[in-house]
């Protein structure tokens, strides 16, 4: 890595460890699946704060260790056609390598590298997360509240004490960040692109449990980095053990030919008492007409990069671009104005939501991860969440062989009827706002398929058709 690309971003610094390992991660980064930059090409990292969590000396001449060490790096790449902007800042990831002289047999998987040269040449840099000695060590921070070079650990005043002792598991899930299993009985969710500020994924949850509501996962310990910015980096939370996804019982139901009705309606109402929840603890505001207008920009403008990114979606854009056009006219109209907007999920589908017996509980609050965290903190109208899920029904009986539509307008029925059960508000009394927010999250689902699953692609592209279907 050149030291003149170092210096690009505002946050990072030239470093010499981060010179011994830049070509090893150039190659194993972008295979990562949490990592949000594919296809562009990488053109330098930059160090935004480094810890030892465990002293890489060990692992010299004469000692196996092994080390464990904390990065943050700023990676920068190019956008399509164009150099990155001067000032732009780069995406910041969190790492948690293994460093130590030689690998054992069952960590070969977890390898990353051999520095040629720098501070690390000699030594076997591997991901730490996969190495049961660094998770157990990861673990025993997370039981003691104290600062560690620049990271701070913390304890939920409310919880339990975890026990010590657990071993960890990586979790075998397709998913945006990282998480381990300790003992089945906590799940550790380490954050990997992070951002500076408060962090949904623990600031709503805490919320909801302060205001009674027992739908998710109380967050038991975290991590964050204090030095040079505030970033939540890990959020260890009970594991709810022998649980079973919305996703997979909805291709259950649909597998066995059921309808996913009572669920459907019991989702719904799960819904709406997080809403009310989340309501209840953090700011709302009035969807009033500047809100709706910035909304529908919002939607706008992410139509406008998605057909950058999906060219698929150009012919379908003036037809797409009425149902945001018609939550601006919604907004000066006042129609809309007896709604608030609040905090929400913001990436709410089925796969979010988990059944243990009959009791079903809501997770990962992260919102969608490609977008900027202000932006996911910003209160949004309910609907969006209710869209997601609507959406969700529409995926899994598109997924399945022979095409079943009606099971699916069974599910969107019954789960906007558990909403208005608890909520008071059926939300197809609001048709404009929902077909906005069915497109926005359609548009952005056609985005998030063709950067990480192609074969899955027509999925939302047959919502985008239907939802541009004139009528
Ligand atoms: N508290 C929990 N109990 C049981 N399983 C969980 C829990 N939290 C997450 N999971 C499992 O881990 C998977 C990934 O978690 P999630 O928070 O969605 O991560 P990501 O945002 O990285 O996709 C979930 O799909 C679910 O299967
Ligand atoms: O990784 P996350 O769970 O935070 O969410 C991302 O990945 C999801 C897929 O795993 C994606 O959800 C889409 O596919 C689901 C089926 O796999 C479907 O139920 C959802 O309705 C659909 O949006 C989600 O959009 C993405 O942010």
């Amino acid at each position: 890595m050149s030291e003149a690309a170092a210096t690009r971003t505002p946050v990072g610094r030239p470093s010499p460890l981060l010179s011994s390992l830049a070509p090893l991660l150039r190659s194993w980064l972008p295979d990562r699946r949490w990592f949000a930059g594919k296809g562009r090409p990488v053109t330098g990292f930059s160090l935004v704060s480094a810890a030892e969590l465990l002293p890489v000396a060990g692992t010299g001449p004469g000692g196996n260790g092994p080390g464990l060490l904390h990065l943050l790096v700023a990676v920068h790449q190019e956008e399509p056609g164009a150099a990155v902007p001067p000032g732009r800042p780069a995406d910041c990831y969190q790492l948690l390598l293994g460093v130590c002289r030689t690998l054992p047999p069952q960590l070969a998987p977890a390898l990353i590298g051999r520095p040629a040269t720098g501070p690390l040449a000699g030594r076997t840099v591997y991901e730490g997360l996969r190495d049961p000695r660094l998770t157990g060590l990861v673990l025993e921070r997370l039981r003691t509240p104290g600062t560690h070079g620049p990271l701070r650990f913390a304890r939920s005043g409310g919880a339990p004490a975890v026990p010590g002792g657990l071993t960890a598991r990586p979790l075998d899930a397709e998913q945006s960040n990282t998480s381990l299993v300790y003992g089945d009985a906590y799940i550790l969710k380490v954050l990997r692109r992070v951002e500076p500020g408060p962090h949904p994924d623990l600031e709503l949850p805490l919320a909801i449990a302060r205001a009674g509501c027992d739908r998710v996962p109380l967050p038991v310990a975290w991590y964050e980095s204090a030095d040079p910015l505030p970033y939540t980096l890990g959020v260890l939370q009970p594991y709810l053990s022998g649980s079973l996804d919305g996703w997979r019982l909805a291709l259950e139901a649909l597998a066995a030919g059921r309808p996913f009705t009572d669920e459907a309606r019991a989702l719904g109402r799960v819904t709406a008492e997080v809403h009310s929840a989340l309501a209840a603890e953090l700011p709302t505001v009035a969807l009033g007409p500047a809100l709706t207008g910035r909304l529908a920009a919002g939607m706008s403008g992410r139509l406008d990069e998605a057909a950058l990114a999906v060219p698929a979606l150009l012919p379908y854009l003036p037809r797409l671009r009425t149902a945001f056009d018609a939550l601006a006219a919604l907004g000066r109209s006042g129609t809309g104005s007896g709604h608030r907007a609040q905090r929400v999920h913001g990436d709410l589908h089925l796969g979010q939501t988990l059944r243990s017996g009959a009791y079903w509980s809501v997770i990962d609050f992260e919102g969608e991860p490609a977008r900027p965290l202000a932006e996911r903190r910003t209160p949004q109208p309910p609907v969006r969440d209710i869209a997601g899920m609507l959406r969700s029904f529409d995926y899994a009986a598109r997924t399945h062989r022979p095409w079943n539509p009606s099971w699916a307008e069974g599910c969107r029925a019954a789960y906007c009827e558990g909403y208005a059960e608890v909520s008071g508000h059926d939300p197809r009394a609001e048709p404009a706002l929902l077909r906005a927010y069915e497109t926005d999250k359609a548009v952005y689902e056609v985005v998030y398929e063709a950067r990480h699953r192609p074969d899955w692609l027509p999925v939302p592209m047959a919502a985008i058709h239907r939802l541009a279907a004139p009528g």
